[in-house]
């Protein structure tokens, strides 16, 4: 059983006047065994949400637990390994991509073992264990995103984040690299925390998606349920700019006609969050638009069902059929 469990979790930045909650009372399971996507736009707090369930960037607030427990970051194996989005980040260039991948396998195990543990893994993720005396940068930029994984999976983690892990790819090599996610996920059962600004991205790998819009949690469910039947309006708006899709279609008649309030609002500042719901000031369903909706104005609304959607104004979501709630 391997479940990454944000409990309320605050991560502020900088201080006193210059500070800003980038992550602010964040509560988010990564079930066993299930991938959770991540999405929201840049500067919402995807990454920083990352980089504390792997001890790089200090709480404020709030537990990070896993299976229940309190993580510890101390030295050792880590239990949650990350994949960047630059794999420059996590390979060392002068190391060759073997020697990369054999120093992240646990302490204690020989050589020789080691040296088939390179191999294996490398095989797992779909490179020819005869590249292993390659440096980084002979390789493509799909090809070393491959071997940051496979460095990541040699730790044994009980839960991956793989952060914007293919941004920075050509299109082209973006879906080799994801059906490589589902694969080893299938495969390994790996629970698995996945960031993309990218909605498109997210609904490939993910069977729960999560959408974050400065530094809260707006909407959180299954996959499918989200995308079929989004019921934040911030949600509708990222699905209508999926390019071509059936969901972009049906986001975009629900939002559609964009109000010339909305299409004229300001980005919001992170440093100062919009008192109520965050969203308002952008909202095509909010007090921009129907002026008698105060409420959003001065009440943050909360999200706390199985789909859940801190929004006054969501529909209540259809059900799955044959699913029970
Ligand atoms: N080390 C830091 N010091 C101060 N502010 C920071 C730091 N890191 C991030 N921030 C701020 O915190 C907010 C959230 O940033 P974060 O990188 O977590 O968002 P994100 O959703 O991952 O966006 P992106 O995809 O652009 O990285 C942003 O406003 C950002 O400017």
């Amino acid at each position: 059983m391997s479940e990454l469990r944000f409990d309320d979790v605050s991560v502020r930045y900088g201080s006193r006047r210059r500070a800003m909650t980038a992550v602010d009372r964040v509560s988010l399971t990564v079930p066993d065994g299930a991938v959770v996507g991540l999405v929201g736009e840049s500067g919402s707090g995807k990454s920083t949400l990352a980089r504390a369930a792997v001890g790089l960037t200090p709480l404020s607030g709030g537990r990070i637990l896993l299976d229940g427990e309190p993580i510890r970051h101390g030295s050792g194996p880590r239990p949650v390994q990350m994949v960047f989005q630059d794999p420059y980040s996590s390979l060392d260039p002068r190391m060759t991509i073997g020697e990369s991948i054999a120093e992240a396998v646990p302490r204690g195990t020989g050589s020789a073992d080691r040296r088939r543990e390179v191999s294996r893994l490398l095989e797992l993720v779909e490179l020819d264990p005869a590249r292993a005396g390659a440096h980084p940068g002979q390789l493509s930029g799909g090809q070393r995103q491959r071997v940051a994984l496979a460095r990541a999976l040699a730790a044994r983690p009980a839960v991956v984040v793989a952060d914007e892990i293919t941004s920075a790819l050509d299109v082209s090599i973006q879906g080799t690299v994801l059906n490589l996610v589902r694969r080893l996920q299938r495969e390994l059962g790996t629970s698995m925390l996945f960031i993309s600004h990218n909605l498109a991205v997210v609904r490939y790998v993910a069977s729960e998606i999560a959408v974050m819009y400065l530094g809260r949690i707006v909407e959180h469910g299954p996959a499918e349920q989200v995308l079929a039947d989004p019921q934040h309006p911030y949600t509708r708006d990222l699905l209508a700019a999926v390019p071509d899709s059936a969901h972009a279609r049906s986001a975009r008649s629900a939002a559609d006609p964009t109000p010339a309030a909305v299409a004229a609002a300001e980005p919001a500042d992170p440093h100062a969050p919009p008192p109520g719901c965050r969203y308002h000031p952008r909202c095509p369903v909010g007090p921009l638009v129907h002026p008698e909706r105060e409420v959003c104005r001065t009440t943050e609304p909360t999200a706390d069902h199985r789909h859940a959607t801190a929004c006054h104004f969501a529909p209540a979501p259809e059900p799955l059929a044959g699913r029970t709630t």
